[in-house]
């Protein structure tokens, strides 16, 4: 039996998955890491834990799994998107990453936006947002010069874990869409973008598809974790490419949710040519030549993460999400925005922050724990509606990420998004995306659409229930409301934050 291994450098973790050669999932090892929040808006990791704790899971999964390691052929990754990696000469790193729900940069935004007025929307396919790359670049060149001179190359944050394990230095096409660098259709970086704000063209790495292969891994590494020295490495994605390729999405029809640390929901475009007028990301694919759409919720399983962390530190999920089915839909009255870190979409706002309305004195926690699931929700439901009003249809949404772990929170994403909602067996869609991009890279499919017929299996569906639907209707009208009635003053509250 041959095997691949799809690597996810999630936010909250890394998790590691074997899969056999029918797409059946051997073993799984996870091992998470810390989000370092200096002050509010902030969030950065240290790119040597991803390494560390992905060469741990790798060990502890070659270990459980107990197959011959030469019949390990590939390994591919999956990874947060738009996180800044710098490497000095020598190619160590600079400082830690910043990632993809980092608002500090909004002054940077500004500048670009000032720069490049629409032009850029023209070329990145997309609008200036704090979290993209380029801003945080910016943000280090005015920030910390001294950092900035040394810098000699970036790189996102798979594309690191990658360089670590193999030695050779590259990104790929979906990943560098969310730098705010690329052409994205003419798949090239743009050094004119890089020219007007004096950044060096060095900085940014050789582009490669996500299939192909870019080396072997590194004695040291074959060594720490087990594998064979031989095994070969293919490129991967952006977690939310990979995601797409893990649940299928490789043709219209189909739509993602994915509740991970964030919240997205995402959709295949045929016409690269559409234009969204930046309403929505528009970004290349996983699959050669083809691009998705996506709107993005920036705290979504983060809510959740927060309010166990906060208020309920030594339950597991599971113990935090008991009862949630017994409280009335609209948690007695309690209704919560999930924009702990600003927000993306439809309101791309930093200095929106989540509110809980209408708490009441007989409340108890499980109120609560609903009407942040609800919130979360209805928060992605914003995206999907929007879809549809660009014309996109919407009836079948395939769920993954931590929070499809959950029948409850299913069942209410078809009633929320009145659409049917489908389970599939393995909810880590972004590392099975990035197993079955190793796969393709090895020969053993003519095509991505042909692992998934083989690969993708379906669990379970959940259709939106008649009278369920009507109540979370009138809930998400009064949701919608509640960011233009918090605008104002959370803005002004932001004075009172720590800096
Ligand atoms: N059993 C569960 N039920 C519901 N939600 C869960 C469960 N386990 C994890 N989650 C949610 O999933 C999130 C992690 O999802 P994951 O896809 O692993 O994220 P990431 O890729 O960002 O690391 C958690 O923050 C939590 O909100
Ligand atoms: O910023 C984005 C997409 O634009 C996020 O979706 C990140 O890619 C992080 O993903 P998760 O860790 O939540 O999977």
């Amino acid at each position: 039996m041959k095997y691949v291994i799809g690597i996810d450098i999630g936010t909250s973790a890394v998790k590691t998955i074997l899969v056999n050669e029918q797409g059946e999932v051997c073993g799984e090892v996870s091992k998470s890491y810390p989000l370092i929040q200096e002050k509010a808006g902030y969030n950065e990791q240290n790119p040597e834990d991803w390494v560390r704790q992905t060469i741990q899971a790798l060990a502890e999964l070659v270990s459980i799994c107990q197959v011959q390691v030469n019949n390990i052929e590939g390994i591919s990754y999956s990874g947060q998107m738009h996180g800044l990696v710098l490497l000095d000469q020598n190619q160590c790193v600079l400082r830690n990453a910043i990632l993809w729900n980092d608002t500090r940069t909004t002054s940077q935004c500004r500048n670009i936006e000032e720069v490049f007025g629409e032009q850029l929307l023209e070329i990145t396919k997309n609008r200036v947002l704090e979290g993209f790359t380029l801003p945080k670049i910016l943000w280090v060149k005015e920030h910390e010069p001294e950092i900035f001179e040394k810098a000699a190359l970036f790189l996102l944050p798979k594309d690191y874990v990658r360089f670590r394990m193999t030695g050779t230095i590259n990104s790929e096409f979906s990943d560098a869409a969310g730098t705010l660098l690329l052409h994205v259709t003419r798949k090239k970086w743009d050094y004119d973008i890089c020219k007007r704000f004096d950044i060096p063209t060095e900085i940014c790495p050789p582009l490669v598809e996500s299939h192909d292969c870019v080396g072997t891994l590194l004695p040291n590494i074959a060594e720490e974790t087990g594998l064979s020295k031989k095994t070969k490495v293919f490129a991967g994605g952006a977690d939310n490419a990979c995601g797409a390729i893990g649940a299928g999405i490789l043709s219209s029809g189909k739509t993602l949710c994915s509740i991970g640390t964030s919240g997205v929901i995402l959709s295949y475009e045929e016409d690269k040519e559409r234009d969204f007028k930046g309403k929505v990301h528009f970004f290349n694919h996983g699959k050669k030549d083809a691009f998705y759409t996506m709107g993005v919720t920036l705290a979504a399983g983060y809510s959740l993460n927060w309010f166990k962390e906060t208020f309920s530190q030594n339950e597991t999920f599971e113990q935090l999400l008991h009862g949630v089915e017994s409280v009335p839909i609209g948690s007695n009255g309690l209704l919560y925005t999930p924009y702990l870190v600003g927000e993306r979409t439809p309101h791309a706002d930093s200095l929106i922050r989540g509110s809980f309305i209408g708490m009441d004195g007989s409340h108890k926690k499980e109120n609560f724990v609903r009407a942040v699931m609800e919130g979360i929700t209805f928060s992605l439901h914003e995206s999907i509606k929007l879809f549809r009003k660009e014309g996109k249809t919407v009836d079948t949404i395939i769920s993954i990420g931590g929070g499809a772990k959950n029948e409850i929170w299913l069942q209410m994403q078809a009633d929320i998004f009145k659409a049917k909602v489908i389970k599939l067996e393995s909810e880590q869609g972004p590392a099975m995306g990035a197993a079955m991009l190793a796969t393709f890279g090895s020969g053993w499919f003519d095509s991505l659409e042909q692992c998934a017929e083989e690969f993708i299996r379906e669990t379970s569906t959940f259709y939106p229930k008649e009278s369920n639907v009507e109540r979370y209707e009138a809930l998400f009208n009064i949701y919608e409301e509640v960011y233009f009635k918090t605008k104002d003053l959370n803005a002004a509250l932001a004075a009172f934050r720590d800096r």
